[in-house]
Formats: C-alpha cells, sequence, structure tokens
C-alpha cells in the first residue's frame, strides 16, 4: 500500500490502514518528511549532506556516555574495537537493506516497511518492539539528566564531593523533575517537531564537543584522577559479549533512517549508501574516541556514564554535561514521538476505528498519552541507578532494529521474486539469513544477561 505523504492524499484514498494514517498524522520523522517533501517540491529534499547530519544526530545521544564502561565490562579496550569494527559491517549493510527494502515496498516508516514486506504479525511485532525500544530510552534519558544536574549543582555549590548536602532542592530528584516539567513536557506535547532540527544541530556539536574533553582530559588528565586497574585483555573471550548492548543501543538509528532516507531528493541507494557509511564512520570515531580515552582514565573505577568520574569542578566537562542536557533534551521528544505514534496505530487498528477525523478527541488523547508516558519514564527514572541498567535491558532490542527485521525484510524481498534466481540473489538470501541470526543471538544473550544481572544484583 503506497503511504502519500502529500496532504491533499490524505482526505481521499490514502492509506486505508487505520494504524498507517495514525502514524502519518503524528510521527515527526513523517511530519518531517512531509515538510521535506513540500521542501522538495521546492529546493528538492534533503541533500546527501543535510542527511549525513540528520543520521548522525540520530544515533549520536546517550550511548556515548556509556562506551568507557562498555568497553571496561569487554575487558579490554582491544575487544571493544575490533567488536565494534566487526558490528559496524552489519549496522550500515542494514541501514542500506532498509532504504532498498523502503525503496520497493514503497513505505516510508520503519514498521511500515516491515508491515508491507514481513507481513502484519511481524510488523505489530516491530510496533511493540518500537514502543517499548523508544519507552526505555526516554527513561535512559531523564538519567542522564539527573547525572548531570547532580554534577553542575555540586560544581555550583562548590562541594567537592560531588554529592551536594542536605538541601531538598538540589537533590538529584527534584532536579529532574523541575527539568522535566518546565522543558521536555512542552516540548513533547505539539505534534510538530519540525522546530527540533534546529537545537540538533546544538545536539551533534555538543556530542563532539564532550569527546574532544574527554580525548584532552587522557592525554592531559587532571592530578587528582586516579586510573583503577586496566585491564588489557578479557577475563575470557565471551566478556567482549557485554559490551554488545551498548554498541547496538549507541549505533540505532534505523528507526528514524527509513523516513530520511525517503526525505533525500534522490531516493537511490548509491548515494544513501555513501551517506550511511559516512554517518556511521563519524560515529565510529566519536564512540571509539570517547569509549578509549574515557575508559584508559578512569580504567575499571569508570561510571555508566563517564562525566560521573570527572570531579565536579572541572569547567570544561561542566560545558560537556551542560551540552549532554542540550542533546538529551532535544532527544527525548524525538523518540517519544516515534512510541507515541506506534502506540497511537497499534491502539487504533486494536480499535478498528478509522482514523481519528475529529481533531479535538485525537488532540485530548494524544496529550494523554504524551502525559502518562512522561509521568512512567520520569518515576521509572529517579529509581533506577544508572544508565548502564537500562542499556543493558534493550540494547538487545537495539540490535532487532539493525540486524533482525532488515534481514528479514531483506529475505522477503528477494523470496518474492519470482524471476531467475542467481548467485547474487541466493547471497542475499543468505545474507539475510546470517543478519536475522546473528541479532537473534545478540538479542538472546544479552537481554537474558540482562536480566539475570538484575535478579542476582
Ligand atoms: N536513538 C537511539 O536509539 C539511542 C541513540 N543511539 C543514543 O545513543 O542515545
Ligand atoms: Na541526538
Amino acid at each position: 500500500m503506497a503511504i502519500n505523504t502529500d496532504v491533499e492524499d490524505w482526505g481521499g484514498v490514502g492509506s486505508n490502514d487505520s494504524g498507517e494514517r495514525a502514524w502519518l498524522l503524528q510521527s515527526p520523522s513523517v511530519d518531517s518528511v512531509q515538510h521535506l517533501d513540500t521542501d522538495r517540491r521546492r529546493s528538492g529534499g534533503v541533500s546527501p549532506m543535510g542527511a549525513v547530519f540528520i543520521v548522525v544526530n540520530a544515533a549520536l545521544g546517550a550511548g556515548l556516555l556509556n562506551f568507557p564502561a562498555a568497553f571496561n565490562m569487554a575487558g579490554g579496550v582491544i575487544a571493544g574495537v575490533m567488536l565494534q569494527m566487526f558490528m559496524l559491517i552489519f549496522i550500515i549493510t542494514g541501514l542500506v537493506i532498509l532504504g532498498y527494502c523502503s525503496q520497493v515496498s514503497n513505505e516510508s516508516t520503519y514498521q511500515e516497511v516491515v508491515r508491507a514486506t514481513c507481513g502484519k504479525v511481524t510488523g505489530v511485532v516491530c510496533e511493540v518492539a518500537i514502543a517499548v525500544y523508544t519507552f526505555g530510552t526516554c527513561i535512559a534519558f531523564f538519567i542522564v539528566i539527573g547525572d548531570q544536574l547532580d554534577r553542575l549543582i555540586a560544581a555550583v555549590a562548590h562541594e567537592t564531593d560531588g554529592k551536594v548536602s542536605g538541601y531538598w532542592y538540589t537533590d538529584r530528584k527534584f532536579t529532574i523533575v523541575v527539568t522535566a516539567v518546565l522543558v521536555i513536557l512542552p516540548l513533547s506535547i505539539p505534534k510538530e517537531i519540525s522546530f527540533q532540527k534546529y537545537a540538533s544541530a546544538l545536539s551533534v556539536m555538543g556530542t563532539w564537543y564532550v569527546t574532544i574533553v574527554v580525548i584532552i582530559k587522557y592525554i592531559w588528565p587532571d592530578k587528582e584522577i586516579t586510573p583503577g586497574y586496566t585491564p588489557t585483555s578479557s577475563t575470557s573471550w565471551t566478556a567482549v559479549f557485554n559490551a554488545m548492548p551498548t554498541i547496538c543501543f549507541g549505533f540505532q538509528c534505523h528507526v528514524s533512517c527509513v523516513p530520511v532516507f525517503n526525505s533525500m531528493s534522490k531516493k537511490e541507494i548509491k548515494p544513501w549508501g555513501v551517506v550511511v557509511t559516512f554517518s556511521m564512520i563519524i560515529c565510529l570515531f566519536v564512540y571509539i574516541g570517547t569509549g578509549v580515552c574515557g575508559f584508559l582514565t578512569f580504567g575499571s573505577n569508570v561510571s555508566q556514564d563517564v562525566l560521573m568520574s570527572y570531579p565536579p569542578n572541572d569547567i570544561a566537562v561542566a560545558i560537556a554535561r551542560a551540552f549532554i542536557v542540550i542533546c538529551v533534551i532535544t532527544s527525548y521528544p524525538i523518540l517519544h514521538f516515534c512510541g507515541r505514534a506506534v502506540i497511537e496505530g497499534l491502539w487504533l487498528r486494536f480499535q478498528g476505528e478509522q482514523v481519528e477525523v475529529c481533531v479535538r478527541r485525537e488532540q485530548r488523547r494524544r496529550i494523554l498519552q504524551t502525559l502518562v508516558w512522561f509521568v512512567v519514564t520520569l518515576v521509572l527514572a529517579l529509581f533506577i541507578p544508572d544508565i548502564g541498567r537500562v542499556i543493558s535491558l534493550i540494547g538487545g532490542l537495539a540490535a532487532c532494529f539493525i540486524f533482525v527485521f532488515p534481514g528479514l525484510c531483506l529475505m522477503q524481498v528477494k523470496l518474492s521474486e519470482t524471476d531467475n534466481r542467481s548467485a547474487s540473489w541466493h547471497g542475499l538470501v543468505v545474507f539475510g539469513v546470517v543478519m536475522v541470526t546473528i541479532g537473534a543471538f545478540i538479542f538472546g544473550l544479552t537481554t537474558t544477561n540482562s536480566i539475570y544481572q538484575d535478579v542476582v544484583s
């Protein structure tokens, strides 16, 4: 079913699947696509360079802070970097496959591509996975905000021990709630987030600044920073799998990349392949730079959020913390939009209702969904100690978006071709099977490992 992103088509034939229409009505990525579409009529859509920028911003976020701890759990730098390089091949091919399947199925959102190529059941599983994943990512974002405000307030209060004693209004729980209600909630309510694309410029520069600070602090460490024990080789080779959830979470941008592909001026596989390769290599340097230098600075003492390991009164790091807060504040609404639109789609399809034609009821439901989502993610973030717990739990889901769904889509698209089955045809089907197998392995291993850790500890 062709999705009509032009507004005038929505009233008419459009897509009759209510879930699809809900997604079109609500999600930012399609809104921005729709805006980009109108832009396309004017300026010809997003240029490849612009697409690189959007893809890099979709990937860089909370995961950046967890790479040093991930390298620590992997038992060393070499193992961590080798694993990242190996997975990068599949991360990039997964993005290219999603572009190809989006073209073949003529769908412009991640779960509509999955639904169109793999059928309704897989489509619903994908939508539920996106809802759970974006929900967990929003919790991680709140925890990151609490981490940074903890240290920033300590710096302002000139307390050296990093914990400001006693005042109720400097308590971490209070600062997270205040920031959330005053900044994040208003940004999450509206249906439209195209204004976010300006703030994301700050967000990407912020993440690059964090990487530069971490690298510089490694080359010229502060006197009071004492690195702990830095394991050079992993205790056992299986230890390297502990870094898998962070790598998958950090590089996951596949859900938001399908609409980006559809908003490009030239929707061809070649330029898209160049865009995603260039974007992922930028992310690779950022993650390796931060991961290696952050880990070598603190060794096994490194916090799950590397910025928590630096002393509170360090100005350069305080600026990095402020940038990370901005980065996460611009990312929360985008992830929330994806999750809310998917829930809206599931709800409407479950209700069997045609898409809400009366705007007032849609508006009331949207605000209710945002409030419930906001309160629950906020409350959970107040009681979860660090981002490591969240990332280890949803990192397996990120692996599904990177490996499993693209692999399934490639297999289905290829199997639906009835013309001659050449060697390359067989090669692509086998590659699809390999992707799904690796993804299922990562998902199974990391999710059970994370639940086991939570149960045991
Ligand atoms: N958008 C996501 O999946 C999370 C993002 N990759 C991050 O590191 O924060
Ligand atoms: Na971001």
